[in-house]
């Protein structure tokens, strides 16, 4: 490949972040330049094979626990767990919450894989770094992601407790010039620009909308717009009134880096919030209208079961679909 070095130098790349002094005519930047930010292919492949050769399994179905809601990886059978420490190249998981292990195993019938962990742009790892398990996932085998997240109600109608199911977002961090698939790309992932409208996928938002009846919850289950923001800060109430004008439903600091990389390798996506805590959008002294991050954990552990439910009746439509 063929890229400017960090000096605006042309320079060429073997994809291993190696120049090899060979052009095909594409500009990519240098991964040298990138500080190890964009994972290659054969990396990534390696982390792949350590986990499905460890665990004697090719998972389906990817989860990614959001915070406080590891809970969902806890219910899978015969699991084979992975604590990121030990895996080859992968980040470690610095927040309250996250325990930083990856879990493989059944769940209704369907092999899947959880991360009890994900990673934050706020602790310091580049999006690229931070989405980087979403291709594990993919070359794990996983055909679906499920995001989950804790976020902050915006709109007015949401309760502590319920479930947002998102059927889109606003990337600020993408606004800020800011994008996991920053850097080379390389088409055994996917295309240089890759379209983001249905993200989504409808399918699985209108079976969860079923689902969500069955359980007893619908008037707890929204469909709303996700926002994603850098942190770790929360939000001021300049900004939540600006996200509210933009038409966003509820805020976190998560998720919108893991759906782009996996809409990037052609992964059906579902994702959901867990609303933890409302976000106030007038002035007020109130110190317990501020959010905090225990509060975000308690309501999660609260909520656990139901999200739990969701879940895994959602891999049971899949798996059993996919069976019929
Ligand atoms: O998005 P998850 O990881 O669920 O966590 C949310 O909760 C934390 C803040 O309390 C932030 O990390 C925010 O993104
Ligand atoms: N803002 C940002 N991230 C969050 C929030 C919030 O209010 N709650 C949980 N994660």
């Amino acid at each position: 490949m063929t890229g400017y070095n960090s000096n605006g130098e042309v320079a060429t790349s073997n994809g291993n972040g190696h120049s090899n002094g060979h052009s095909n005519g594409h500009k990519t930047a240098d991964y040298t330049a990138q500080e190890n930010a964009t994972y290659p292919y054969e990396v990534i492949q390696e982390i792949a094979d350590f986990i499905t050769k460890g665990s004697g399994m090719r998972p389906k179905i990817g989860i990614i626990c959001g915070s406080g809601l590891g809970s969902l990886a806890e219910i899978i059978q015969d699991p084979k767990i992975f604590e990121y420490e030990k895996i080859p190249n992968f980040p470690v998981s610095t927040v309250e919450g996250h325990a930083g292990k990856l879990v493989i195993g059944t769940l209704e019938g369907a092999t899947v894989m959880a991360m009890q962990g994900r990673f934050h742009f706020y602790e310091g790892y580049p999006l690229a770094k931070c989405s980087m398990p979403v291709r594990v996932m993919k070359l794990c085998g996983v055909e679906y992601l499920f995001a989950t997240n804790a976020a902050g109600g915006i709109n007015p109608r949401y309760a502590v407790g319920d479930i947002m199911l998102m059927h889109d977002h606003v990337n600020m961090l993408g606004f800020a010039g800011n994008s996991p698939l920053q850097g080379p790309n390389d088409p055994r992932f996917g295309p240089r620009f890759p379209a983001l409208v249905n993200s989504y996928n409808k399918e699985l938002i209108n079976k969860a909308i079923e689902i969500g009846k069955t359980m007893g919850i619908e008037s707890n289950v929204h469909v709303g717009v996700y926002s994603c923001l850098g942190g770790p800060n929360y939000e001021t109430i300049a900004e939540l009134k600006a996200l509210r004008m933009m038409g966003v439903d509820a805020v976190g600091m998560s998720t919108v880096h893991e759906v782009i990389t996996a809409r990037h390798c052609d992964m059906k996506v579902f994702a959901f919030s867990l609303i933890t805590n409302k976000c106030a959008t007038e002035y007020s002294d109130k110190k317990d209208e501020e959010a905090n991050h225990e509060e975000v954990m308690a309501v999660a552990k609260n909520r656990q079961k139901a999200c739990c439910e969701l879940v895994a009746r959602l891999v049971r439509e899949i798996h059993s679909n996919a069976a019929s």
